[in-house]
């Protein structure tokens, strides 16, 4: 079983993460799901189709590895799978986020022949852990868009395992999922990746 508190504690960042996101524009709507480690057979994670900017503790539930509830009867993140697969592979990751932001959204449309968008000379890389300088790239895979989550699990599973270094990937069409060793880690990673999207949209417009 798992520590109450420390469920009631993960929740509670979950919920401010929620609203945190919403207020930047990046979760609109009931798009979106979080999670956060509990202990390494527990996550705590979204329900499914709630208002991520109006969260309450209860719309955050328990699931085990296998993405199935543990003592609730909500149904969790539509997601979860993606969210386990993260936990599975990086044992140090401690919160999952997945957002859905215009720039994510429109930047994997309009690159559409790619399947990997590149960040590199940016210093705000230096945000991501582990990057020490401006000089190294940063390599995110855009997977197709797609409601077959067992599916999309199984790809970001192969990809991830073999590049563990991934820091994030993005889903195109839909959003990004990051990942970070706790909530604040993971929000920076979000925050960070926000930014160097935003600057890729602008180096386009002004190369037009
Ligand atoms: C509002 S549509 C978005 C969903 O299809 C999904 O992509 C999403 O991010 C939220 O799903 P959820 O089941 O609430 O976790
Ligand atoms: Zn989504």
């Amino acid at each position: 079983m798992f520590d109450i508190t420390c469920y009631a504690q993960k929740a509670a960042e979950i919920v401010q993460a929620g609203q945190f996101l919403y207020q930047r524009g990046w979760s609109p709507a009931t798009s979106s799901n979080y999670s956060a480690r509990i202990d390494d057979q527990h996550i705590a994670i979204t329900v499914s189709g709630k208002h991520k900017g109006k969260l309450g503790n209860d719309d955050v539930m328990v699931v085990n590895l296998d993405g199935e509830a543990v003592q609730s009867d909500c149904r969790s993140s539509a997601e979860t799978l993606l969210h386990m697969v993260v936990y599975d592979l990086y044992p140090d990751v401690g919160a999952v986020l997945h957002t859905h932001s215009v720039n994510a959204t429109v930047l994997s449309r309009y690159l559409s022949e790619q399947d990997h968008i590149t960040f590199a000379d940016y210093e705000l890389q230096k945000a991501f852990a582990g990057q020490l300088t401006h000089e190294g790239e940063i390599v995110l895979p855009v997977f197709a868009n797609t409601q077959d989550i067992p599916a999309l699990a199984a790809l970001s599973r192969e990809y991830l395992a073999a590049r563990p270094e991934t820091p994030a990937y993005f889903i195109r069409g839909h959003g990004i999922y990051t990942w970070g060793k706790d909530m604040e880690e993971c929000l920076r990673h979000i925050e960070a990746l926000e930014f160097l999207i935003e600057c890729e949209i602008q180096m386009i417009r002004i190369s037009k």
